[in-house]
């Protein structure tokens, strides 16, 4: 394709098979940025050629059957053979099979595999290695190894989600993936000095940047262990924009088949009025496409953040690694949550035929939920989330001064909304930081009081876990109104479209309080009438976006091939789509069913079951 940005290039592929979790997906998404990531030049070198033409092709295998989140609890080990400076790969235990990587049981001949390291008798914790599975000759498995798919899922249908295992399978000491830091492109024998501190060795066999291991099994640590994190990091600050993307094209189906069903006469022998005049289709509707801007946005920040840090982190300054973890988790969190739940909102709102695959919504939902798991799953990334902000609030108590987006924490709460019946972004904002900031206070003083109760940090870390959970997500909704408020502000839109736009963002934002009211109002933050004011605003703006509804969801310009969709047709001729789609279908290719004689004609005419049987012998 020629296409070189790697989310243009899945945008691209998504849009020539939409929702159809390619089998070469894990290859694209995980296999080559891992090694673009996490080898050395020498290894970029090697493999890059061969995986970007299809020779090798590969997936991330990391995860288990008995560990996905608990990384460092992962049972794969990879031990080092100083005497044939090779790696020896083992499953050790049955919990232990690799299980779930995609792309894995039929399609790739590699992966990098997540394993314990072991050299000189000790662990060092999770790294990354390239391993062979099968033969880039005839595809078949190769020694020490076993792999097959895991069988039906819940969607993912097009996807060989695989299990693995090894049986002392011996690697090269070459297949540890691990690049050279480029700290301020130091010259080679300054890199060499940077690191090596026992002896030196060929800069081919050179296992650098997050750590190495010498030829007489010497490991050098890394500057963070966390560095061979990052893959995920990339694949979560992607699923942000995937997120926004699915509910973007739910939301597109289910306003316009909305502006095209007509249900009910609006009063007796009226006509019946298109259902997205009834103000509780709106109510369900218009916060969600409210949602999808609000997402798409937030992915665009999260995506441009991750290529700035890990820009930095190229360059081994680690600074922000902690933000982008903090806010890469609680985004893709948040956002696979919000755009999951709305998703199925916008296929009830369909009626029946938001049930038939016709509708394309069915697809797009097994396609989005599982991203509340994969990748981190989502308590367990709110979590990581809510750590951090633990570690913002400590500091804002200490005065010190707060990075970028957590400069709400620790602010004075002995305040009232300022929220008027005009309802301005700014006030809520202000409630949105309030709330955030509340929260990151109560689960700081919950927390606290533990401990000072005598609970050991990790029993009052699980005692506050809800109420962590709770300012984990109150601070990524918070960032999503933020972001949104600032785009609206800060975007040099034509004045119909701010007012377009303004509203969209105002629903957000007044849907949001609303719908989690007692987190708004639990500290007298709200009065009842400024509650009031946001109630009546709300409804007020359905009427204001109900003429643009259309307009907004066409602005997203998915063609009708990317939804698949005969109620989300762009020319409105559901009917007539849903039609041809059933005459279409397989089992209408013959007038009567080859199961009739088998199972119904011996229920409706006995007597003549011996035809069934002659038929059944066909
Ligand atoms: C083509 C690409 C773009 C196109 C768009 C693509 C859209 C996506 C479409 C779908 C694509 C692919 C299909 C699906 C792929 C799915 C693949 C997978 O699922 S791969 C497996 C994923 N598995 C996980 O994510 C495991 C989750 N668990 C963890 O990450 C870790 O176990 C943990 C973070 C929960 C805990 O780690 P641990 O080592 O135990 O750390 P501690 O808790 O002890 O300490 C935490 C400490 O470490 C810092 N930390 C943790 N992680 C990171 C990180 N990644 N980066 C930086 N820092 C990190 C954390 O902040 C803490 O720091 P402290 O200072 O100590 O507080
Ligand atoms: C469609 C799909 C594709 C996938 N593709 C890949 C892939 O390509 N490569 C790969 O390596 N993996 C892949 N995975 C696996 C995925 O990464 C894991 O399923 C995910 O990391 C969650 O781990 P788990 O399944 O062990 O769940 P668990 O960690 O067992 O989670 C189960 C429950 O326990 C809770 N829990 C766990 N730990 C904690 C904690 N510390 N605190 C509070 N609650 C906790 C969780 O919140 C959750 O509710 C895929 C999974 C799916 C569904």
């Amino acid at each position: 394709m020629g296409i070189t940005d790697m989310q243009e290039a899945f945008y691209y592929r998504e849009c020539a098979a939409a929702h159809e979790n390619s089998p070469l997906g894990l290859h694209y998404a995980m296999f080559l940025p891992t090694i673009n990531k996490q080898a050395t030049p020498e290894q970029k070198k090697k493999w890059l050629p061969l995986a970007e033409n299809y020779k090798m092709i590969g997936t991330y295998a990391q995860t288990e059957l008995g560990h996905g989140t608990f990384i460092r609890g992962l049972e794969t080990t990879a031990t080092y053979d100083p005497k044939t400076k090779e790696f020896i790969l083992d499953s050790p235990t049955l919990t232990s099979k690799k299980y779930w990587p995609g792309c894995l049981g039929k399609t790739s001949n590699h992966c990098v595999v997540m394993a314990q390291l072991y050299t000189q008798g000790k662990s060092h914790g999770p790294h990354m290695f390239m391993v062979q599975i099968r033969s880039m000759e005839d595809h078949s498995v190769l020694p020490g190894i076993e792999v097959g798919v895991i069988g039906n899922k819940f969607g993912y249908g097009t996807n060989d989600n695989g299990f693995l295992s090894f049986d002392k399978l011996r690697i090269p000491r070459e297949n540890m993936l691990m690049r050279y830091s480029q700290v301020g492109r130091i010259p080679r024998e300054n890199m060499l000095m940077r690191y090596s501190q026992v002896s030196r060795i060929p800069r081919e066999n050179m296992l650098m940047r997050y750590s190495q291991v010498h030829e007489d099994g010497t490991y050098v640590k890394p500057q963070n262990a966390k560095l061979a994190y990052g893959s995920m990091v990339l694949i979560r600050s992607s699923i942000v924009s995937d997120a926004a993307r699915g509910l973007a094209q739910a939301c597109v189906i289910s306003i316009r088949y909305s502006a095209v069903r007509r249900q009910t006469e609006a009063y007796p022998g009226g006509e019946e009025p298109q259902i997205l005049d009834y103000q509780t289709q709106q109510y369900r509707l218009f916060p969600l496409l409210a949602s999808a801007y609000s997402l798409q946005l937030a992915g665009k920040y999260v995506f441009n953040t991750y290529l700035e840090v890990n820009d930095q982190i190229e360059k081994g300054n680690l600074e922000s690694m902690p933000e982008l973890h903090a806010l890469s988790a609680g985004l893709k969190a948040f956002s696979t949550y919000e755009a999951s739940a709305g998703i199925e909102v916008c296929r009830i709102c369909c009626g029946g035929h938001g049930y038939s695959q016709a509708s394309g919504l069915p697809k797009i939902y097994v396609d989005v939920v599982p991203g509340c798991t994969y990748e981190g799953e989502n308590t367990v990334m709110m979590l990581q989330t809510a750590r951090y902000l633990m570690k913002c609030y400590s500091r804002a108590k200490q005065g010190q001064k707060l990075p970028g987006f957590v400069q709400y924490i620790g602010q004075n709460l002995n305040k009232k909304s300022c929220m008027s019946e005009e309802v301005a972004l700014g006030c809520l904002v202000m409630a949105y930081e309030h709330r955030a900031a509340r929260l990151v206070e109560a689960a700081a003083m919950r927390m606290q009081s533990l401990i000072q109760g005598g609970k050991k940090q990790h029993e009052a870390w699980n005692g506050s876990s809800v109420q962590l959970f709770w300012a984990a997500k109150a601070h990524c909704h918070l960032f999503c109104v933020k972001n949104f408020v600032d785009a609206i502000q800060a975007k040099s839109l034509s004045s119909k479209t701010v007012t377009v736009m303004k509203s969209v963002c105002q629903l957000y934002g007044v849907h949001g309080i609303l719908e989690n009211l007692g987190e708004f109002m639990q500290d007298g933050f709200f009065s009842g009438e400024q509650v009031g004011y946001l109630q009546r605003k709300m409804l007020a703006l359905f009427e204001n976006i109900r003429p643009n509804a259309v307009a907004l969801v066409d602005a997203f310009d998915y063609p009708d091939m990317v939804l698949g969709s005969c109620l989300g047709r762009y020319d409105g001729q559901v009917y007539q789509a849903l039609y041809d789609y059933a005459k279409s279908a397989p089992m209408n290719q013959t007038e009567i069913h080859s199961t009739y004689y088998k199972h119904l004609k011996p229920l409706i005419n006995p007597e003549t079951t011996s035809d069934a049987m002659q038929f059944a012998k066909l």
